[in-house]
């Protein structure tokens, strides 16, 4: 198969790695939110990680400006980190405040915690642009795909309605496009072992998140799911 022949990155990402990708956008802690039955420990205990988490992710974008090659993408980069921090960090300093939350070492230390953030920091440090974008889109295609569907539902806590909410909103929709298309176009003059190792990336993430999203029930989840 010639270059030309073969499909899209993205879309052989989100087809080799429909099963993790599945796994995560019908993960319990998204049918919760959709159920309006998420426990609030639960969304502390995510707020508290998440929060954490998006100031990383601030890094990352960080490591994509320094690796970029290009203005017109440092450009769209530098947008994402504007958005991140100042318009993502202080909804988390506002639910802090709220909520009554203060930093929680144990609960950064957990090690599907830690694995998460020093696992998609070990991508930005050492990995080619095109997989620190991979890294990205991963994250940002997962959360932008339930969001959509859960804002449909309706979600009694406000806090957690503007959360699902920012990440269903055009900006961010046009935020998780351009990754994709920026990866699309990477893709086509990629040889197929660089194709494959962004796959690989892409599958690595989103195991990574589901890991992730299953500490926010604590560590004994069976604790919080108990009727
Ligand atoms: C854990 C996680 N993963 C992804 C995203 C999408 N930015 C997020 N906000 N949080």
């Amino acid at each position: 198969m010639t270059k030309s022949q073969r499909p899209q990155l993205t879309a052989r990402m989100l087809t080799q790695e429909a099963v993790s990708f599945e796994a995560m956008i019908e993960h319990r802690f998204v049918r919760d939110i959709e159920a309006d039955s998420l426990p609030a420990p639960v969304f502390d205990r995510y707020l508290l990680i998440e929060g954490a988490f998006v100031e990383t992710a601030i890094a990352i974008f960080g490591y994509a400006v320094a690796r970029s090659e290009d203005l017109a993408d440092r450009r769209k980069l530098i947008a994402s980190l504007d958005a991140l921090a100042n318009q993502q960090m202080p909804y988390f300093e506002m639910a802090y405040e709220m909520r009554g939350l203060s930093p929680d070492p144990d609960l950064q230390s957990d090690p599907r915690v830690a694995a998460f953030r020093d696992g998609m920091l070990d991508i930005a440090r050492h990995g080619s642009f095109a997989e620190i974008l991979t890294a990205m889109f991963a994250a940002e295609w997962m959360y932008w795909t339930w969001c959509r569907r859960a804002a449909q539902a309706s979600i009694s806590d406000p806090m957690l309605a503007d959360w699902v909410g920012l990440h269903a909103d055009a900006g961010f929709a046009a935020q998780a496009q351009w990754l994709r298309d920026r990866l699309d176009r990477l893709g086509h003059d990629m040889d197929d072992a660089a194709q494959d190792a962004a796959v690989t990336v892409f599958g690595h993430v989103q195991r990574l998140e589901i890991a992730f999203h299953d500490a926010a029930y604590g560590p004994d989840q069976s604790e919080i799911s108990a009727p």
